[in-house]
């Protein structure tokens, strides 16, 4: 067959999950090449991506190149990828997740949430942030951007004392000495999609050579756990800025799920939690938006789209 171009973004996590994937590939005996492609998300810095508007900020400039047949499968993490794709292009397979949980980092391994000290933490997420709002009033909070990297040099230089990020990401960039704490799933519940890689491909991509690439990259269980995750979204039209969050585990022939949303202010905030069979994961994403959505989500929606 012939090689595979794996088109990716150019920071380091992005290339960690490029080459993670190209180690896949090889394992299944296929050879493949990297293609770095530069997305708006990563050009503008000074801006958060609810600002931008954040359909496609990472994503728009590699469907271009898997359009035009550059690349045949681009490498996302699930948490960037809009819940609606162009029709032209479908995500074929998720890889084996991560530990989903956010964690608290810092060079001061001390810090806790729970202290009662007052301290700062950079982070631009509205779900963190206003999770923070509801929970630990004490803590201040800074907008922070860029890839970590970027982001730990800044919290070096003492712009904020803390940064609340993803665990996979810190982990696969090799950060763990700096956990100060890792946050409960409940009450820091993950943004959809978090801790696991998206591979998109066109739908015109050759059939055996989409069935390939699955093969060597998808994991069920993942694919599952995603399927559930991005129904809901999809229902609820959240991109990443929206604080809206939402986690599937499997237990047993049955998928778990927890979910909700949560205002800017951190005032209001609704989640629920369901159980629902392994083979219908997008009826039970929907049904919880649409139960959500009746809970009073509809209105913190509203809410929060006047807001960004
Ligand atoms: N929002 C950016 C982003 N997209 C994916 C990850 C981390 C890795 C992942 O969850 O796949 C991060 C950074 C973070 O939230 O800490």
């Amino acid at each position: 067959m012939k090689q595979i171009r794996i088109g990716t973004r150019g920071s380091k996590l992005a290339l960690w999950q490029a080459y993670y994937v190209q180690d896949r590939l090889q394992a299944h005996g296929m050879e493949s090449e990297i293609v770095i492609i530069d997305t708006k998300g990563d050009q503008i810095l000074d801006r958060s991506l609810s600002k931008i508007g954040s359909k496609g900020v990472f994503t728009e400039e590699l469907e271009v190149k898997l359009g035009n047949g550059d690349i045949d499968l681009a490498v996302h993490s699930a948490k960037d990828m809009q819940s609606s794709l162009d029709e032209a292009f479908e995500l074929i397979a998720f890889t084996p997740r991560e530990k989903t949980n956010d964690v608290l980092l810092s060079s001061n391994k001390a810090l806790s949430l729970e202290s009662g000290v007052p301290f700062v933490i950079g982070t631009s997420s509205t779900r963190r942030i206003a999770t923070l709002k509801s929970l630990y009033p004490h803590i201040k909070t800074v907008d922070m951007r860029g890839n970590l990297q970027t982001r730990i040099k800044k919290m070096q230089d003492g712009q904020c004392d803390a940064l609340l990020l993803a665990y996979a990401g810190v982990h696969r960039m090799e950060y763990d000495d700096q956990i100060a704490q890792v946050l409960s799933l409940d009450t820091f519940t993950p943004a959809v999609g978090q801790g696991t890689i998206a591979i998109e491909c066109a739908v015109a991509l050759e059939k055996e050579r989409k069935t390939k690439i699955k093969e060597a990259l998808n994991d069920p269980a993942t694919e599952t756990c995603l399927k559930t995750e991005r129904a809901f979204l999809k229902k609820l039209e959240g991109g990443c800025s929206i604080p809206v969050f939402g986690l599937a585990t499997l237990s047993g022939n049955q998928i778990h799920f927890r979910a909700g949303i949560i205002n800017l202010s951190g005032r209001k905030s609704i989640r629920i939690e369901r159980q629902g069979p392994m083979d219908a994961p997008e009826a039970l994403g929907l049904a919880m938006a649409e139960e959500l959505l009746e809970a009073g989500a509809e209105a913190i929606l509203k809410e929060i789209k006047g807001q960004l």
